[in-house]
């Protein structure tokens, strides 16, 4: 089996003591690698200041090797706060009014790929596949083709990818999609991401589909197919049965009084939907007042890309609203939403997610989300929560046990939650029974061994 080499913005080295990973790329390739091992190369998430990083930092953890490299300053503020996450993120999440073109960002953000580009070209062997993941890295391939490496190379976007009036309003579309199409394998989250792609390669003249999923721009012949990640299902229903002793979840349980808890998990980001998600749970209880002091709405919201304006306006805005709409709907003796701005360890998430009688995931737009996926793993099959989801997250297009919800709706997403927490033994263990079955057989493995099989394949 060839050697396998990872490379992506985010690696999360494991420190064995539990700590939160940051997001679902990192969760994911850790247990894809875990099995398989290999190599994973990427940023330390630390800057160097103004000086030239030191060489890569190599640490070996059992079969994996992580070679991580420090940015500078100006890089980690023009590649990583800046166009990675002021143009990129936007665009992909359909947000044109967020996005904040800067020519001096994306000529930083070239110049980190190439800078990466140099850092691993000496760790590949003639055989080894290289994989690289996420909009932060989209033009290494070309920098490495360009040095003359003939790996294959494989690309996989954990964010969704929007139709082509949309790619068209960033200003350097074309040389993003060139650099997409320098891969031999571009894997996309679903099957509308896969489509928008090759809308967009029909649109700007670059290139056609052949034949399904196979692709020709730029005088490159390549691949493009859909591949839902998926979690360590198995393990992590294993986690939540165990986790129902750990302190922390018996604290919870304690608090909540016997009332239902209704659970949101997600990074603070806009993409993510969480004021009208608020909106939509105040919605709920005003229409619905005989659930007054019956729910609890437990929203874990760690706080992400600070440095970033766009988030930081983010932290004040939710904050102020859970505020407000706490002093709204609360009484004496009930506190309905339950704001925390700090990571969870996912052995306590685990257990958490199975307190919840709800699981409401409702992004308004999401590559996959993983958490979705997690709530149903880790339900207790003789009395399994509800998810309620976004028909925006990648994870929707499969997950058809879920309550699917328009998250711009708030009308729609408070009659979700009604229909929710009233929702009859024997549907909720149907729902659950089909999306369990599905995680089961789709797990990360599956989308991981997919993947690099497609990608091998001549
Ligand atoms: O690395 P950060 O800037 O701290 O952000 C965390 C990660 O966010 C995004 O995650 C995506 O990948 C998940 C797994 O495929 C997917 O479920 C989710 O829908 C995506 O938003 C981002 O794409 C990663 O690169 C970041 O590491
Ligand atoms: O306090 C937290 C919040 C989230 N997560 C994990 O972060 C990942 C979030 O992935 P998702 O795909 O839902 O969204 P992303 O943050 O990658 O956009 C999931 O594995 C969560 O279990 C965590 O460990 N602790």
């Amino acid at each position: 089996m060839s050697r396998l080499i990872i490379v992506s913005n985010r690696v999360s080295v494991p420190d064995h003591k539990g700590a939160a990973a940051a997001g679902g790329l990192a969760v994911a390739l850790q247990a894809a690698l875990a099995e398989r091992g290999g190599i994973w190369m990427g940023w330390s998430g630390k800057s160097s200041g103004e000086a030239e990083p030191e060489p890569l930092e190599m640490t070996q953890d059992g079969n994996i090797t992580y070679a991580l490299t420090d940015l500078t300053q100006t890089d980690v503020e023009e590649y990583y706060q800046g166009f990675a996450n002021r143009v990129l993120w936007p665009i992909c999440h359909y947000r044109l009014d967020l996005a904040e073109y800067a020519r001096k960002e994306m000529t930083g953000y070239f110049r980190v790929n190439r800078f990466f580009a140099h850092r691993l070209a000496p760790l590949i062997e003639p055989d080894d596949i290289i994989w690289v993941h996420d909009y932060h890295l989209i033009p290494l391939a070309a920098e490495l083709r360009q040095m003359g490496l003939k790996n294959r190379i494989g690309f996989f976007l954990h964010i969704p990818w929007p139709p082509a009036d949309v790619v068209r309003a960033m200003p350097v579309h074309e040389e993003i999609m060139r650099g997409l199409s320098s891969y031999d394998l571009l894997g996309f989250q679903t099957d509308h991401d896969l489509e928008n792609f090759a809308g967009c390669l029909k649109r700007e003249g670059m290139g056609i589909e052949k034949s399904p999923g196979h692709f020709s721009a730029h005088g490159h012949d390549f691949r493009g197919g859909a591949y839902s990640i998926g979690i360590e299902t198995a393990a992590f229903a294993a986690f939540a049965r165990k986790a129902a002793s750990h302190s922390m979840v018996h604290k919870a349980r304690k608090s909540i009084e016997g009332r239902d808890l209704i659970l949101g998990v997600d990074r603070l980001d806009y993409s993510k939907g969480i004021t009208q998600r608020i909106d939509a749970f105040e919605r709920f209880i005003t229409n619905n007042p005989a659930h007054q002091r019956s729910v609890t709405y437990l929203q874990i919201t760690p706080k992400s890309r600070s440095e970033v304006p766009e988030y930081e306006a983010m932290q004040h805005a939710v904050a102020e609203q859970a505020g407000r709409v706490n002093g709204a709907i609360g009484t004496v003796d009930w506190v309905p939403i339950r704001y925390i701005n700090r990571s969870i360890s996912r052995p306590i998430l685990a257990g958490l997610y199975r307190l919840a009688k709800v699981g409401l995931v409702t992004p308004l737009r999401d590559g996959m989300n993983l958490v979705a996926k997690e709530y149903v793993a880790a339900q207790d099959p003789d009395d399994p929560g509800v998810l309620v989801l976004s028909q925006f997250a990648g994870a929707a297009r499969k997950l058809h046990g879920a309550l699917l919800v328009n998250p711009y709706d708030v009308d729609g997403t408070a009659n979700a939650l009604a229909r929710a927490v009233n929702m009859p033994l024997q549907e909720r263990q149907e729902r659950w029974r089909g999306m369990m079955d599905y995680l089961l057989e789709h797990d990360v493995l599956h989308w991981c061994e997919t993947f690099l099989a497609d990608l091998t394949a001549k």
